[in-house]
């Protein structure tokens, strides 16, 4: 009973009107897989997976393929090569207990035999060998075009529903692709071996296949239906696994560790964590009972078949149809048989299992591909003028407009502060400006050209962005700011943005330099705080050689002297480009030439700091609230 209330989902049961935590990702396509999981579409699938694998081989390394699929046949057709053997051995071995020499008669069957074998052995660890080759190179493979769908995306493909939950789903498709060749390789060996047992028991008792086929179907069709049995326990546990990986991540990564301490969170997450894991196991346990009822049906069919199989075999000697050698080779060749089949079996649930899996990741690069970018290939310039012409952006699926109609330009040589309460659309504006989102309808021009028409990779070269959540690469100093694109005077460059920025005094007590790897994690790294990272990441927007320079909120977490000297420089860099930024202290926007105020989603203001200081509105009711506290009798 304490078990039971220790698994009770208590947030729930608490507050019964409060949103539960689901993923937009409602399992789709799997869903439909699982209701196609039978023994006539296998037969089409097995093939098609098998072809897929070798397929990725084929992509990662053409000679290894050929290798392995040449290993394959000639250790099949040794198989049925040795199998045949047999017949003669033990015709010539039957012989010889009355006439002892017939013992010679049986040494070139022998010699087959021990050949084959010794052969077989020999090409088995080849294609171990190949196969352990290929497996991992397919899995970077599978992961390398994940990655390069993901990177290739559009950037509102991450706000589509599902999208993230997709990725994690392939990203599961890429740890078992190494498994698929080897999974393959099995299968397909199993065939050889059950195919080439075949071929004998047709040659000497062809009257014996059908029950060998009796003996097959019963296992492989309980084999299915456990599959299927299997697949939808995972679709169902599919939040519970996906809660728990996300759950593992809060409670141990170095980002929250703080507050899981100080807010005692630790027994609650714990308790949801516990919840989840209790509900994947009852369905599990659920699935597991099934299959094992499943496959007890099917073994109890088939074994019935075996014992039929047997007794053909007896009738077939006691009648005289088959010689005592006969017989003897017809023991060999369906052991080997119904090691084939056990191995169809086996193997085809596995790379049954993995295929699911792969359709998933195959799913996610179609998915991506779907929100590929698209758009049109006319090459930007350093651009002269950005605008935005009554431009109205939803968020996919969102079920409101963030910005409405909105009108905006920013020119070279000029800064523009844009300001506004949170959700006013600040941080959507920057997105449309540098590119990153496109408008829902409107247009965002550089220099009169639509960015649905700019080719999008050359346009980033011309942007530099300070988002608001940067990256903090677990890189060196120098790589942190040139980010693999050195400008012309490489170091001198870096030196000169990061004393734009003040990062200079960060490099300047960095044990090495430039050269300081700056990831506390990795060995030999060193930590910095969140207003050094701040101004390594200004740095490398102003190391960029780009027209238009976009920082949201570049200074929420510097001291006063480096947000000065931040905002003093801001006139020497607007020289060859277009400035604009997005910050809560209005005393900084003192530097621009025009200010923008937003309110939910419009501009609602514009003009420069004397003129929005000194008549009514939003920006003068900000700026006063903003010196209350420091000028409280005024
Ligand atoms: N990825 C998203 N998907 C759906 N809605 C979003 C997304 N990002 C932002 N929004 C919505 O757009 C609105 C504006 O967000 P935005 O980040 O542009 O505001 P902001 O003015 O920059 O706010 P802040 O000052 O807090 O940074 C918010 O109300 C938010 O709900």
């Amino acid at each position: 009973m304490a078990e039971e209330t220790a698994v009770t989902d208590t947030d729930a049961d608490r507050h019964p009107h409060t949103e539960q935590l689901t993923f937009n990702f409602k399992g789709g396509d799997s869903a439909e897989l699982a209701q196609h999981l039978t023994g006539r579409s296998l037969s089409r699938r097995l093939p098609a997976l098998v072809g897929r694998s070798l397929a990725l081989a084929w992509a990662v390394e053409r000679g290894s393929t050929i290798a392995l699929l040449t290993c394959q046949v000639v250790s099949g057709l040794l198989e049925a090569l040795g199998l045949f053997a047999t017949t003669s051995a033990l015709s010539a071995l039957i012989q010889s207990a009355r006439d002892p020499a017939h013992l010679r008669a049986a040494i070139p069957s022998i010699a087959v035999l021990a050949g084959a074998a010794g052969l077989r052995a020999i090409l088995a660890i080849a294609i171990q060998g190949l196969s352990n080759r290929l497996g991992p190179r397919i899995a970077r493979e599978a992961e390398f075009r994940m990655l390069e769908a993901a990177t290739n995306a559009e950037m509102a493909a991450y706000d589509h529903p599902g999208f993230n939950d997709r990725y994690d789903q392939a990203s599961r498709g890429v740890e078992v692709s190494r498994d698929m060749i080897g999974q393959s390789q099995n299968l397909v060996s199993s065939l050889a071996t059950l195919i080439a047992a075949a071929l004998v028991i047709g040659a000497l008792a062809p009257v014996l296949l059908p029950l060998l086929a009796l003996t097959a179907v019963p296992r492989a069709l309980a084999s299915v239906a456990g599959e299927r049995v299997a697949y939808l326990a995972t679709l169902r546990t599919f939040h519970d696994r996906r809660m728990l990986s996300m759950l593992r991540w809060h409670l141990s990564h170095k980002d929250q560790a703080d507050q899981v301490r100080t807010d005692t969170l630790a027994p609650y997450l714990l308790d949801k964590y516990r919840s989840s894991g209790a509900r994947v196991d009852r369905t599990n346990d659920e699935a597991a009972w099934q299959q094992a009822r499943i496959s007890l049906l099917g073994s109890a069919v088939g074994g019935l078949a075996a014992m039929l199989l047997w007794a053909g075999v007896m009738v077939l000697l006691g009648t005289g149809y088959i010689s005592a050698a006969a017989a003897g080779t017809l023991v060999f060749a369906l052991r080997s048989a119904a090691g084939g089949l056990h191995g169809i079996v086996g193997y085809g649930a596995d790379l049954m299992r993995t295929g699911r899996y792969m359709d998933d990741w195959e799913a996610f690069i179609a998915e991506a591909a779907g929100q590929r970018l698209d758009r049109g290939n006319i090459v930007p310039g350093r651009p002269r003028y950005v605008a935005l012409d009554r431009v109205t952006y939803r968020y996919p699926e969102a079920d409101k407009d963030t910005l409405h109609e909105v009108d905006f330009e920013v020119r070279q040589g000029e800064i523009v502060a844009v300001v506004g309460e949170n959700g006013s659309g600040k941080t959507t504006l920057m997105k449309l400006l540098s590119g990153l989102n496109l408008p829902t309808s409107g247009v965002v021009t550089w220099d009169g050209v639509s960015t649905r028409d700019l080719d999008p990779h050359t346009l980033w070269r011309q942007c530099a962005v300070v988002p608001q959540e940067f990256a903090r690469w677990p890189m060196t100093a120098r790589e942190n700011i040139q980010l693999g694109q050195p400008q012309p005077g490489a170091d001198d460059a870096v030196q000169h943005a990061a004393a734009a920025s003040g990062a200079d005094a960060v490099i300047a007590v960095l044990r090495n330099g430039l050269d300081t790897l700056l990831a506390r994690e990795w060995w030999g790294g060193q930590a910095l705080s969140s207003g050094q990272w701040q101004r390594i990441a200004g740095a490398r927007a102003i190391h960029r050689d780009a027209g238009l320079l976009v920082m949201d909120e570049p200074t929420s977490d510097l001291d006063a002297r480096a947000e000065h000297r931040i905002f003093s420089g801001l006139r020497e860099l607007a020289k060859e480009r277009a400035i604009v930024l997005v910050t809560h202290n209005l005393a900084n926007t003192a530097v621009a030439d025009r200010i923008v105020v937003m309110q939910a989603g419009r501009v609602s203001d514009a003009g420069t700091f004397t003129e929005l200081t000194s008549r009514p509105g939003l920006f003068r009711e900000l700026w006063l609230l903003q010196h209350d506290r420091a000028h409280p009798a005024t």
